[in-house]
């Protein structure tokens, strides 16, 4: 669904690559979670996925489509769709309903065709009775969900989230988190772009970038349990991940754990054992 070979990125006028020869690709339905701490070319590879960005040299290729080509670059937005950080700069109508909508009007959607995908986008977000309200008015949790399903109204292959929770409180966060895993259920491949290592602990890849390239390329288990990756791209694996170690080190036989939840269970069943 995503292919990219050999990609650089050099900001006009930079003295040096933002992204360099970066290669990955990313299957149909995956979770792909991009880490990196400040400036490590996270944002930059974001927007090169969906073609705001086009390769300084190498080439991106998002649900077929070369984002090179001018001729394409229209389907291309409309397959990949992007959640940015800010609630506020997304949402452009005066209700929910019309912002869900703005995306299929442009786009020239029939107008029985659009009230339908309205409605469905709105119930699979969660935000049914709230078709009415001002999205102002709203909380971020529930704003980013307004933007997420106008995104999803399109029924785009890809749902790329830069940073999507940063301004949220845990609420918010936590309902945005939900709400990947029920677009990842109907498969939707999912990019979610993030410096918290806690919200990439269930994507099926993370790629780990430190100065604009590639740390590594794994899953979340393999990345969290090698201190030498993590020292070198500056992060600090999930709380849980650190307690269970701490725990095995002092002799307690636990099992690997990634989640506070799966921590809480492995306790359990260690004290039931005891
Ligand atoms: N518009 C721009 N012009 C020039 N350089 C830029 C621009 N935007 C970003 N950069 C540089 O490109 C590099 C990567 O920045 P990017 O914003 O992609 O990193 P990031 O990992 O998303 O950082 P953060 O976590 O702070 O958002 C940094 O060195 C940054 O200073």
């Amino acid at each position: 669904m995503i292919s990219v070979d050999s990609l650089s990125f050099r900001y006009q006028g930079a003295e040096q690559d933002a992204l360099h020869d970066i290669t990955f690709t990313v299957k149909k339905g995956e979770w792909l979670a991009v880490l990196g701490h400040n400036g490590s070319g996270k944002s930059t590879l974001a927007k090169c996925l969906n073609g705001l960005y086009l390769p300084s040299s190498g080439t991106v290729t998002a649900a077929g489509f070369d984002t090179r080509s001018d001729e394409t670059v229209m389907q291309l937005r409309r397959r990949v769709g992007m959640v940015f950080q800010n609630p506020d700069n997304q949402l452009v109508a005066t209700t929910v309903s019309d912002d869900v909508a703005f995306g299929l009007e442009n786009a020239g959607i029939e107008r029985e065709q659009m009230r339908k995908r309205v409605k469905e986008s709105i119930s699979l977000l969660g935000l049914t009775g709230l078709e009415a309200s001002e999205p102002h008015r709203l909380s971020g949790g529930q704003k980013q969900r307004v933007a997420l399903a106008g995104i999803m109204a399109l029924e785009p292959d890809v749902v790329i989230l830069d940073e999507a929770t940063a301004m949220l409180d845990p609420k918010g966060r936590s309902e945005v988190l939900a709400m990947i895993h029920t677009l990842r259920e109907r498969g939707v491949t999912i990019i979610t772009i993030t410096h918290d290592v806690s919200e990439a602990v269930d994507a099926d890849h993370l790629l780990v970038l430190k100065d604009g390239r590639t740390v590594t390329h794994a899953p979340p288990k393999e990345v969290f349990r090698d201190d030498a990756i993590l020292a070198h791209a500056g992060l600090v694996a999930p709380y849980a991940v650190q307690v269970a170690r701490a725990l095995q080190a002092r002799g307690i036989a636990l099992p690997d754990v990634m989640t506070e939840e799966e921590l809480v269970m492995a306790l359990c069943t260690y004290t039931q054992k005891t």
